[in-house]
């Protein structure tokens, strides 16, 4: 099932422009500038507001101006969370949460309240006024209240950006969950690169009200220009968990280019081997040489391959790598890249101080 999108909204000074094709499934990140159009395109596929084209998801036709069909917001099965998590102060969360499910029809309940209640983990606040809860918590009720709903697709916009470092992780795990367990497909409008990089499997770049580039969260990802701050360059890493050493508390990931040692950390431990990962490993973290290091205390050098350099700032590099069938970045100094007369195509090892692991 696809997401199919194709909107034309002009304002006095701005204009939406869109053609997408984007996978029901899964979360897809829509990032870009501010007044680049995120909200915009939410506000349309909502039906808040009305750009012209199609806007269809699988075989539901919210919006066909070719054949004049529109249907209302309240007609398409969508939730929308907010900045600020807007709830209704004179209900209890119990009351949100029942008003959510009372817009809508018998026919169209596929979410269990209960299940929703459990995987937001609110079952504890259920007869707690609203005004009583904290930022984290509040964000989790909307959340679920827009869940209530039975929604078939989620609208998603910057969800965590008015809350806290703290509460931020607090709500993270909740939301990741969310596609895993429900099957709701998630459009999710965020400045934070942290939550795209753990939440997104597609990425949708929107510039001026078009889109300048869509795919594969880690495709897009290890590309030179990701969308967000240059210095803050990261590369993602889909791996594998394959073994423990346990003489030497480290754990060994294999990616489609190698395998990484990782410290064991307590979140490691608990995968089972063969378990799914994704990882980070930001450009900073990575040095280049031409040689294998001898003697080093690294645990993590690879071969790779330069595909691409780019400048990044007053005497600094950006440098794309191939690595097998991955990608990285490293991010040197432009004395570096001179002296190892760095041009794509070269062989390097890739040395590599720091790898998170995100999920
Ligand atoms: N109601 C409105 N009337 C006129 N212009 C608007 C309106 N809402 C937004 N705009 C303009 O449309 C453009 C896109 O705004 P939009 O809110 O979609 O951007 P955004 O990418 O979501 O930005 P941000 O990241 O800052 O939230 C901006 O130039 C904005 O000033």
């Amino acid at each position: 099932m696809t997401l199919h999108l194709r909107i034309r909204h002009q304002r006095p000074s701005f204009a939406l422009d869109v053609a997408l094709q984007l996978p029901a499934s899964g979360v897809s990140a829509l990032i870009g500038p501010s007044g680049c159009g995120k909200t915009s395109l939410l506000r349309c596929i909502a039906g808040l507001e009305r750009g012209q084209g199609q806007v269809r998801l699988g075989e539901q036709v919210w919006q066909d101006d070719a054949t004049g069909q529109w249907l209302p917001t309240h007609r398409r099965a969508l939730g929308y969370v907010f900045q600020e998590a807007s709830l209704f102060a004179h209900l209890n969360v119990q009351g949100n949460l029942h008003f959510g499910l009372q817009r809508t029809p018998v026919a169209r309940r596929k979410v269990a309240l209960d299940k929703v209640v459990d995987l937001l983990g609110i079952g504890h606040l259920l007869q707690r006024p609203c005004a009583t809860l904290s930022g984290g918590e509040r964000q989790r009720v909307a959340i679920a209240r827009a869940l209530a709903t039975s929604p078939q697709l989620l609208l998603m916009d910057e969800p965590l950006s008015a809350l806290d470092a703290a509460r931020k992780a607090e709500v993270l795990p909740y939301l990741e969950a969310l596609p895993r367990e429900l099957a709701i497909p998630i459009l999710y409008v965020s400045h934070a690169q942290e939550e795209v990089l753990r939440l997104a499997q597609h990425i949708v770049q929107l510039a001026h009200g078009q889109v300048v580039r869509q795919g594969d969260a880690a495709t897009l990802f290890n590309q030179l220009d990701q969308g967000f701050a240059a210095s803050n360059a990261t590369a993602v890493l889909q791996g594998q968990l394959l073994a423990h050493h346990a003489q030497d508390h480290l754990s060994a990931l294999g990616f489609a280019g190698g395998q990484l040692l990782l410290p064991t950390t307590p979140a490691l431990a608990s995968r089972p081997l063969g378990s799914a990962v994704r990882l980070t490993i930001a450009a900073r973290d990575v040095s280049l040489s031409l040689q294998p290091l001898a003697h080093t205390s690294l645990l993590n050098s690879l071969p790779a391959t330069i595909t691409g350099l780019r400048e990044d700032g007053p005497g600094q590099v950006l440098a794309a790598l191939a690595v097998g069938e991955s990608q990285l970045l490293a991010h040197i100094s432009q004395r570096s890249a001179r002296q190892l007369a760095l041009a794509p195509g070269q062989a390097v090892f890739a040395h590599i101080k720091g790898v998170a692991l995100v999920r």
